[in-house]
């Protein structure tokens, strides 16, 4: 059966290129292409089941509290998702159980492998350090990603018994080492010619591993998106990363 799809955020750099990959997909078809501006009941004046959210961090909870309210799947790659936000779609679910809401910090399977492996990685190594890399459009800092990645290092961390990183300063300029995301040390480059990028500095006596991803096209987010789209209406609640589906 073909499932009706809904992209907000559609003239967007994200938004083009998903407009792009469900036009090319078996049994999606692409029935509302929103942007700033136009209003959402265009979604379901055009019977969209799914709506796929590339906006910004500000107006994305809006957008999903809108299309849950429709009974609207949703599949959000928008950034911003802090375990509050996370928990505030939830309760926004609570009252509409059936409907799907998928939150995935990055679609691409290397990013989505990067971050399980530095999640293992975790604690074998006293100190680790996240630095992403991303296009100077970017109006987020730190990533989505070096969010979620922050996330699960300090879980790793937490349930192996390891404290504090050996990472005190006794004299730093502000900033210069990086915002602390759940005690994780997070640092932010924005520069033209990069497109999505990060790595992961994990660190213990005599050793250090790096691990790193790059997307240098948006067309790396295009497989999983789509595998979203194509799972959301199956998974009722609240389903984060696209781990589960792969
Ligand atoms: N999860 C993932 O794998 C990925 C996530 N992202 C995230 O996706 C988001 C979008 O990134 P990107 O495409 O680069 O950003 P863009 O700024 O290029 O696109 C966002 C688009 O959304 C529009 N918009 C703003 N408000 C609304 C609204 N209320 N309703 C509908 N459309 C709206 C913007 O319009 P206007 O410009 O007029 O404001 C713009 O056209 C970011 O949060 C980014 O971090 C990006 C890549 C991969
Ligand atoms: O804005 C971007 O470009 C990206 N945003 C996501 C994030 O904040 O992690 C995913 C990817 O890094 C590209």
């Amino acid at each position: 059966m073909t499932i009706r799809v809904g992209v907000l955020g559609a003239r967007g750099r994200m938004g083009q290129e998903v407009c792009r990959a469900v036009s090319a997909a078996d049994g999606l078809d692409l029935v509302a292409q929103i942007d700033q501006g136009d209003p959402l009941t265009a979604l379901t004046e055009a019977g969209a089941q799914v709506v796929v959210d590339f906006t910004n961090p500000d107006v994305v909870l809006d957008n999903v509290q809108w299309c849950v309210d429709q009974g609207i799947h949703v599949v959000v790659g928008t950034s911003g998702f802090t375990e509050e936000r996370l928990a505030q779609v939830r309760s926004l679910l609570a009252g509409k159980p059936e409907v799907g809401v998928l939150v995935a910090p990055n679609f691409a399977i290397g990013a989505v492998l990067m971050m399980e492996f530095a999640e293992r990685a975790a604690k074998y190594f006293d100190s680790a350090e996240i630095i992403e890399l991303h296009h100077p459009q970017k109006v987020d800092a730190p990533s989505g990603t070096a969010l979620r990645t922050a996330q699960l290092i300090a879980a790793a961390r937490a349930s192996a018994g390891l404290g504090e990183m050996p990472d005190a300063t006794k004299d730093e300029i502000d900033g210069a080492r990086g915002a602390t995301v759940d005690g994780v040390r997070v640092h932010s480059v924005r520069s033209r010619g990069l497109v999505a990028h990060q790595e992961i500095l994990f660190g213990t006596p005599g050793e250090t591993l790096t691990i790193r991803h790059d997307s240098f096209d948006r067309a790396s987010f295009m497989p999983g998106v789509v595998l979203a789209v194509r799972s959301v209406g199956s998974r009722p609640g609240l389903t984060v990363g696209i781990n589960p589906l792969l």
